[in-house]
Order: structure tokens, then sequence, then C-alpha cells
């Protein structure tokens, strides 16, 4: 009865606990599947938690419903506790919806628009050609090759600076990325609906959370200030690289240098060049990993995709960007890679500011909505045959793009006004790999280190952000012509340490 400020019901939902409420019923692991399961009969499940009543989406619908189209009261985030004891809450996906959010989503959309990000393509395409000779060389480490190229196209843009896994600002990054996968999981720390836990010492038994956000919150910090601090050193003597980083510290200085303004700039900047780089590398290299997944369990789509590729770019060449808009089945291979294994599966919470009704139901103000991607993605009706990794599910009978399927992006990139703003910026990083790879590699599960068979399978794995857990290892030049043209991506390398 905490939440019932109508006469209308709460929407349905497991049966709670007098004081606990269902935090006990909160899955730890591979929630979505929990999720999934309880919205079976209802679209919309209420979750009664201490501090924090939260309602579960589990239709495509729904989640349009309150989260497109009631986007002026559905876009706020909920407040969480761990988050800003990891000092997470620099990050634009966990900000308020506030005048601090809008700076700095504007500030951000400046950067990475559909237009804007075209500018990056050069990056972008010269860094999934190495990928190619890092996957021939040594194909065991397929997974490192694939974080690799991703991190040092966003590193490079936002920071000015190619770097190696091995680069402090890399291991920082991943480590504070590792923190939030483990702290986004609803219902794990009961620090969120009990906050008097935060001031308990780390040393008192239980504590468990205290000593999780001592553990990452310093890389998390790092990760944003060091790198930034550099480049801002850099500018100030005049040998600053091009970068996103520089040319807003050179903005702040021409447009507020000496006024009020700097510093409030100076820290919207700061937090824009971090999320870019937070936000943008474990996502895309998620995708990318599963892309190569899925193409070592459905060889028949890697030949329908490579019979494309030599039908539009020939054997002569490595595809180009230009080239994806005349390759409507590599388009689709890039669409499904998004669903199959969604990235996010139980998408980035939103809050809603006002009460609400819908469906009869009351829906309390201040309730965190959980749109649960993955089952949206795997819906029978809008996907028939789910698990299969099917591209041809997007194409009409010419062969083109049908526009009546839906887009998997429209759900896996979030919703209303804080849908991702890097999803331009991904999709061209996805699309020229995908197209890259396909077009010089057979992929198949291949041999590990020892020379044992490789296993693979569909599961995924981790918490706000999953990967595949197994990865393929054959990467076989597809012709002689195939191997030649990855040879000559490697004159091309550069690494700053
Ligand atoms: C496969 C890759 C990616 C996926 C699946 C993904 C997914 C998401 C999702 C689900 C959200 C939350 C949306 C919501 O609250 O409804 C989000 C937010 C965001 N993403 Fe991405 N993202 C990806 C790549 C990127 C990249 C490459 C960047 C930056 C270059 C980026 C920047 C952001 C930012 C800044 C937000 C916060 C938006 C806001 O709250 O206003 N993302 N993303």
């Amino acid at each position: 009865s905490r939440w019932k400020r109508s006469r209308l019901p709460l929407p349905p939902g497991p049966k709670p606990w007098p004081i606990l409420g269902n935090i006990l019923d909160m899955p730890l692991v591979r929630p979505w599947e929990k999720y999934r399961e309880w919205c079976q009969t209802y679209n919309v499940i209420f979750l009664d938690l201490p501090m924090n009543p939260t309602v579960i989406l589990g239709s495509t619908k729904a989640a349009l419903d309150l989260m497109d189209k009631r986007s002026n009261i559905y876009s706020d985030k909920p407040t969480s506790t761990i988050i800003k004891m990891l000092s997470w809450d620099f990050n634009i996906a966990f900000m308020p919806y506030t005048n601090r959010w809008r700076a700095h989503r504007r500030m951000f959309h400046q950067e990475f628009y559909q237009g804007m990000v075209k500018k990056y393509q050069p990056r972008q395409r010269k860094q999934a050609r190495m990928a190619l000779s890092w996957l021939l060389e040594d194909p065991v480490n397929a997974r490192k090759h694939v974080r690799q190229f991703i991190t040092s196209i966003i590193f490079s843009i936002t920071y000015g600076k190619v770097t190696s896994m091995e680069h402090e600002y890399v291991t920082l990054s991943q480590t504070a990325v590792e923190g939030v996968n483990l702290a986004a999981i609803p219902g794990v720390w009961w620090v969120e609906y009990f906050p008097i836990l935060k001031h308990v010492p780390s040393w008192v038994p239980g504590t468990a959370s205290k000593k999780f956000a001592e553990k990452y919150q310093p890389s998390v910090t790092s990760m944003v200030n060091k790198p930034y601090a550099e480049v801002k050193a850099a500018v100030s003597e005049g040998i600053a690289p091009p970068s996103l980083a520089a040319s807003l510290i050179e903005r702040n200085l021409r447009e507020h240098g000496g006024t009020d303004q700097e510093a409030v700039y100076n820290e919207i900047a700061k937090n824009v060049a971090g999320i870019a780089y937070a936000a943008g590398a474990d996502t895309t290299t998620s995708a990318a990993s599963s892309f190569l997944l899925a193409m070592a369990i459905f060889p028949q789509v890697q030949k329908r995709a490579q019979a494309e590729l030599d039908r539009v770019v020939g054997p002569s060449r490595l595809p180009e960007f230009e080239d994806l808009a005349r390759m409507p089945y590599i388009q689709a291979v890039a669409m499904e890679t998004m669903r199959w294994m969604p990235v996010i599966p139980f998408g980035v919470p939103h809050a809603v500011t006002v009460d609400d009704v819908y469906n009869g139901y009351h829906i309390p103000k201040g309730s965190t909505i959980i749109p649960n991607a993955w089952a949206m993605l795997q819906n029978e009706d809008d996907y028939p045959k789910p698990d299969l990794f099917r591209p041809e599910r997007y194409l009409d009978k010419n062969g083109n793009i049908d526009p009546t399927v839906r887009d998997p992006g429209t759900i896996a990139f979030g919703f209303g006004r804080r849908i991702c703003l890097g999803r331009w910026f991904s999709n061209n990083t996805l699309s020229i790999f995908i197209a890259s790879v396909l077009h010089v590699f057979d992929i198949t599960p291949g041999v590990d280190s020892s020379g044992k068979p490789v296993d693979i399978d569909a599961e995924m794995e981790g918490g706000l952000i999953v990967n595949p857990k197994h990865m393929p290892c054959g990467f076989e030049p597809r012709s002689d012509s195939a191997r030649r043209l990855i040879k000559e991506t490697e004159l091309d390398s550069d690494f700053d340490e």
C-alpha cells in the first residue's frame, strides 16, 4: 500500500514481503530472463522495492507507449546510491532529467549527430582494417583484437591518441566499466533501498557496497580526469593533436576564457569526452564480438553476405563506407547483430516524474522503469524464430530493407528523449567491420592455443553490458587476393604509447 496514491490498482507482480518488499525476488544473474517470465501474462509488472517502486516493461508496445510517446514524463533517471558511490554519475545516461543533463546532451550531440559522424569514418575504416591483420596473425585472441580496434577508434577520436591495450588509460576504463556493469543490476545492492548502509564503515561485515565502491571508484575518476588533463596541458603548450577533447578545450578558451562559465563548460567537456570513451568502447565491442560468434554458428549467412560483397566490392580492394548503401544484406547483418544478442539486455532504466495511469493501472511517481529489451528483441511475433540469426527477416522480396519490419536499433539503443547519442557512430564502426571481415575471411569456430577445437554456443554473460561467452578462433583468408589485401593493411599501423 506504500505506493498507492490512487484508487486504481498497481500493475500486477510477485507478491511482496513486509518491509523487504520484492528485494529477495530480484534476479541477480541473467535478470532479463526472470523479467520475461514475470511479464509472460502481463506486459507491465510492478515490483515493490523499499524506497524504489519499480516497473518492468516486457513488450515493445508498452515501452514505446510510455518511454517514447510520454517521454515528457518518462525521461528521468532513478537516483542510484551505488552509481554515485562509484562516481559514475558523470555519465549522461545516469543523469536526472535536468538542465545539467540537457547541457551535456547538447554538447555530446554536436560532436556525434548523424551528419557529424562522417568525419570519423577514415579512422573507423583504418582501425577496422588493422583488426584484419591482427585476426590473421593471432586468431586465438580474437576477443582482444576486437576490443583493441574499437578502443583505438574511440580513444583516438576523443583524445587524439592510439593506445595499446596495456596503456594505463585503457586498463582504467576496463576496470571502471567492470564496476558499473556489476553496479547497475537492479536488486544487487541493498544500499539502493537502505541508503544508510553507505555510512557503515567498510570493515563491518555485510557492507559489500562500500568495499565495492572503494575498489572501483578511483578508476572511474582517473578515467575521466587523466586523459582530459593531459590534452589540456598539451593544448596550453600548443602541441595537442586534433581530437574532440582538444577542440572542446580550445572552444571553451575562445568563448568563455576568463569568465564564470569557463569552469562550468570545462566540467561538461571533460564529462562528454569521458562518456564517449566509457559508453562507446564496451558496447560496440560487445556487438562486434557477437557478430563474429554469429558468423561461426551460421555459416550460410556468411556465404550470402560474401556473395553480395563479391558483387559490389570485388576481389581487388577492401569495402568502403560508400559501398554499404549498395549492400542491403550487410546492412541486415548489422541489424540482426543488434537483435540476436542485445548489448544492454535490460536497457538503461528511466524514471517517471509524476503519477501516471497505463492500461488502467496506477504507475507511481518516481518509479524506476526497466525496459526488458532482450524480451522485446526475442519476441516471436516481431522476429519469428528469434534464436536464429536471420538477416533475411529485414529484407523484402526484392532483397531491399523492408521498412515494415521493426529495426532492432529502435529498441537496443533505448527510448525517447534518452535514446543513445552514439548510435550513428556505433553503427558505422560495426558496419565497416562486418563488411571488411566478411570480405576477406571465412569464420569458423577454429582451434584454441592448445590446438583443441573451440566449443561455441550463443550463451551471453555480463551485467548491464553483456558479451558472448565464447568467441570463434577460425579466421581463414577466403583467397590469395584476400590474404594480400589483409597484408597490405599492416603497412598502415600506428601506435602512441
Ligand atoms: C552497440 C553500441 C551501443 C549500444 C547498444 C548503446 C545503447 C545505449 C542505451 C540502451 C542507452 C540508454 C538509452 C535510454 O536511457 O533509454 C544509451 C545511452 C547513451 N549512449 Fe549508447 N549505446 C551504444 C554505443 C554508444 C556509443 C559508441 C556512444 C558514444 C560515442 C554512446 C553514447 C551514449 C550516451 C552519451 C548515452 C546517454 C544518452 C542520454 O541519457 O541522454 N553509445 N546507449
